[in-house]
């Protein structure tokens, strides 16, 4: 398919899952597990170690065989016989490789059991990966970040229409991360690729994709636009001041709620007090309770997943 008709069917699913349930054995693994990727979307999904992604992932690719539910791959069903789509999808599980064959050889390895007949495809996707200056060394002899770029590489060798793409920026520095981002920005923006990217970080996630699925115990709990993030995040005003006692009794004598914190801090999340910061210090200060601190806190990336799955950090 030509990069000219990928973008023209941009807008219509290029992954589905419907109702998927996958067991081994007495042990539910997924649990009506459904969701929709469009054709150039970066989708990250997200979820604790073990939450199921992997098993996700094998299902989609066939490789793992679902106890029910229905799986399609631009438009195609998915079972065990469908080899074609193969050939459209490119999947990075962990960048493995001949350790004391170099770069090349082992691009052109990929290449051949790919299938790809046009040997430019190797030079093409070192280029894309900035593989070129290391072509000539051997794999072991790279550094984490370009062992991981060799395994995309190698995912990308046949050009497909689909990444998928299981912990791709575990291990790699930010300048890494932000290489790996433009790259895939590239592919989905300018030729249409869908990319499927699992992560069980958040932070990692939200530098990456343009939308995100949280799954935890086998099931999708949420789905959002990386651009909506920012405003779901919980802010929390914190305060502090010389006599908790007295302090506590002005809150609630003015009807505000609040959680005393392990360190002696009083917490607010009602956004009377955490939109209007400064009614409340002027309030303190007029009942003669100064605060020693005041400060509206957003919560972090990580503490908002592990919210959204209903846990405390520091606990399983
Ligand atoms: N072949 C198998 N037989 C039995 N249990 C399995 C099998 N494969 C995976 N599991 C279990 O299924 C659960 C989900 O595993 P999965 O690898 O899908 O999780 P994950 O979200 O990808 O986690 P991680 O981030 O650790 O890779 C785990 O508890 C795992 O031990």
């Amino acid at each position: 398919m030509s990069i000219f008709s990928r973008q023209n069917s941009r807008g219509s699913a290029a992954i589905q899952i419907q109702g998927l349930h996958k067991n081994f054995g007495e042990y539910k693994v997924l649990n009506n597990l459904s969701l929709e990727v469009k054709r150039g979307e970066i989708f990250g999904f997200l979820g604790l170690n073990g939450a199921g992604k992997t098993t996700t992932i094998k299902t989609l690719l066939a490789l793992l065989k679902p106890t029910s539910g229905q799986l399609y791959m631009l438009g195609e069903k998915i079972d065990a016989g469908n080899y074609k789509l193969w050939d459209k999808v490119g999947y990075l599980e962990e960048a493995t490789f001949y350790p004391d064959l170099t770069v090349s050889e082992n691009l052109d390895i990929a290449r051949r059991m790919q299938g790809v007949s046009d040997g430019e495809s190797v030079k093409r996707v070192m280029g894309k990966l900035g593989l070129e200056p290391h072509k000539k060394k051997k794999a072991k002899h790279l550094s984490l970040g370009n062992k991981q770029r060799l395994g995309l590489a190698k995912a990308m060798i046949h050009n497909p229409e689909i990444l998928i793409l299981d912990e791709p920026i575990n291990g790699l520095d930010p300048a890494g991360v932000a290489e790996i981002r433009n790259m895939l920005d590239d592919l989905a923006g300018n030729s249409g690729v869908t990319i499927f990217l699992s992560s069980h970080l958040l932070e990692e996630l939200s530098k990456v994709a343009t939308r995100i699925g949280i799954i935890h115990k086998g099931h999708l709990i949420q789905e959002m636009e990386m651009g909506k993030l920012e405003q779901s995040l919980q802010k929390n005003l914190v305060l502090a001041g010389r006599d908790a006692k007295a302090l506590k009794g002005v809150l609630k004598e003015h009807g505000y709620e609040f959680e005393e914190t392990k360190d002696g801090h009083f917490k607010l999340t009602a956004s009377q007090a955490v939109e209007n910061p400064e009614r409340l210090a002027e309030l303190l200060v007029k009942a003669n309770q100064p605060p020693t601190m005041l400060r509206v806190i957003t919560e972090d990336l990580e503490g908002y997943f592990l919210r959204t799955i209903g846990m405390v950090r520091g606990t399983n």
